[in-house]
This record gives structure tokens, C-alpha cells and sequence, in this order.
């Protein structure tokens, strides 16, 4: 295990609360920066490069903004992360509108597509990152089930447009894999990085990560 002197220094470069949960869970103390990083695939660049890339640019942006505030002491490591869908070789993101959550929706009915999560650990020590991937199978998606579930508004702020953790779960028949990594952040993975970087996990009583000036 790592040394439980060194656990103050992480900060989570991300404004999504499943992230700041699940780094929760398993006992991590941090702090949030959120970040702005344009998420736009370039040209020839493979799912797993491109997710990869954007973890990068958010865990480099984190790292950037708390070396110039007074974080910079105590914040040795920023945290970033990217997850999507992609079935065909598509890459699925956040619906812009109705007709793009069908049309996704319509791509994985019935058949299995893969969650990919990037992870990256940037600081002054180095950096680490991982991609995880998970095969998830869904039943078939008729209509009425897609507008009913449109208009929970769970699926707009999420990749592939559903929340496998929330109401998401009753479009799910299988998983293969990290069910974490699914929800934003492959825990197990994630703890192999937190090692390298001498960061602790399992720490009792963590509250959820204040957000940075
Ligand atoms: C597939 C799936 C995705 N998601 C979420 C995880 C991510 O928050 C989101 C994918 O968008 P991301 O662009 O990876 O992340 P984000 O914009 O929410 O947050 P940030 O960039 O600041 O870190 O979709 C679920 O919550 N459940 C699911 O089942």
C-alpha cells in the first residue's frame, strides 16, 4: 500500500459528480478543479487515442490551474478522465438533441457496444494512464421506451447518452468488464495508477472533494 502521509496532494480535474463519487468510494482525499477542454475528435485518430488524448488534456489543464493557485503546494497530481461509447468504430458521446440520442440508441438495441474510460495521473513525478474497456449488451430498444427515458433527462449530460448506474440500468442485459469504468472511472485500473503515484486509497472517513479557487 502507499504511504498514508502522502494523500492530500490529488486533485480531480472534472465537474462530473460520478467521478467525484466514485474516487469517493474507494477512500481518496482530493480536491475538484473543473476544467474546459474542447472535446473534438481529429482527423484519422482511433477511439482509444482520441479518449486517451482528452484524459491527458483534462489531467494537464488540472495540473496547470493548481500550480498557479495556492494549491500549488499541497496538490502534487491532478486526475483527469474521458468515456465513450463506440459501436462500428462510431464514436458515441453526450446527444446533442432527441434525434441524436436515437439515432445512438438505435446503433446499440439489441446488440453489444464498448464503454471505453481514459484515466491519466499528471504531476511533477511523471505521468500515468491507462484506457479500460467494458462490452455492454442491450436489450432491444423499442420507441415509447427511448422517449420515456429522454424525458427522465438522465441520458443528456452522458456519454452514449444513458447512466448505467441510474434508471440507464433497466436498458442493460449484459456487461463484460469494469462496471466502474462504465459509470466514469475503471476503480481497479485507477488503484494500479494511485500506486505508481504513491497516492493512498482506502482511506476512512473522505468527504467529497471541495472544489478549488
Ligand atoms: C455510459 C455512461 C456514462 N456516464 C457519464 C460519465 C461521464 O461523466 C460522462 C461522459 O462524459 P465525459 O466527457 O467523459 O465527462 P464529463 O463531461 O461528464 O466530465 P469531465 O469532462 O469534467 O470529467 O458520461 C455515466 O454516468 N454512466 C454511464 O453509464
Amino acid at each position: 500500500m502507499p504511504d498514508p502521509e502522502s494523500t492530500q496532494r490529488l486533485i480531480l480535474a472534472s465537474a462530473s459528480p460520478r467521478r467525484a463519487e466514485l474516487l469517493q468510494q474507494i477512500g481518496v482525499p482530493f480536491a475538484v478543479a473543473a476544467t474546459s477542454v474542447e472535446e473534438r475528435r481529429g482527423v484519422d485518430e482511433s477511439p482509444r487515442d482520441y479518449v486517451l488524448r482528452l484524459a491527458r488534456e483534462k489531467s494537464r489543464a488540472g495540473f496547470a490551474q493548481v500550480q498557479q493557485s495556492s494549491h500549488a503546494g499541497a496538490a502534487v497530481w491532478s486526475l483527469g478522465a474521458d468515456t465513450i461509447g463506440v459501436v462500428d468504430g462510431q464514436i458515441l458521446e453526450k446527444p446533442r438533441d432527441f434525434a441524436d440520442f436515437t439515432r445512438m440508441m438505435r446503433l446499440m438495441s439489441g446488440r453489444e457496444h464498448s464503454v471505453l474510460t481514459a484515466v491519466c495521473l499528471s504531476g511533477a513525478g511523471g505521468e500515468f494512464s491507462e484506457v479500460v474497456e467494458t462490452r455492454v449488451r442491450f436489450r432491444a430498444l423499442d420507441r415509447a421506451l427511448l422517449e420515456g427515458y429522454w424525458n427522465t433527462g438522465e441520458p443528456q449530460d452522458k456519454a452514449g447518452g444513458y447512466g448505467i448506474q441510474g434508471m440507464g440500468a433497466v436498458l442493460v442485459e449484459s456487461i463484460h468488464g469494469s462496471y466502474s469504468n462504465v459509470v466514469g472511472l475503471p476503480l481497479e485500473a485507477l488503484a494500479e495508477l494511485l500506486e505508481r503515484a504513491g497516492i493512498a486509497y482506502w482511506q476512512t472517513g473522505t468527504k467529497l472533494g471541495a472544489t478549488c479557487p
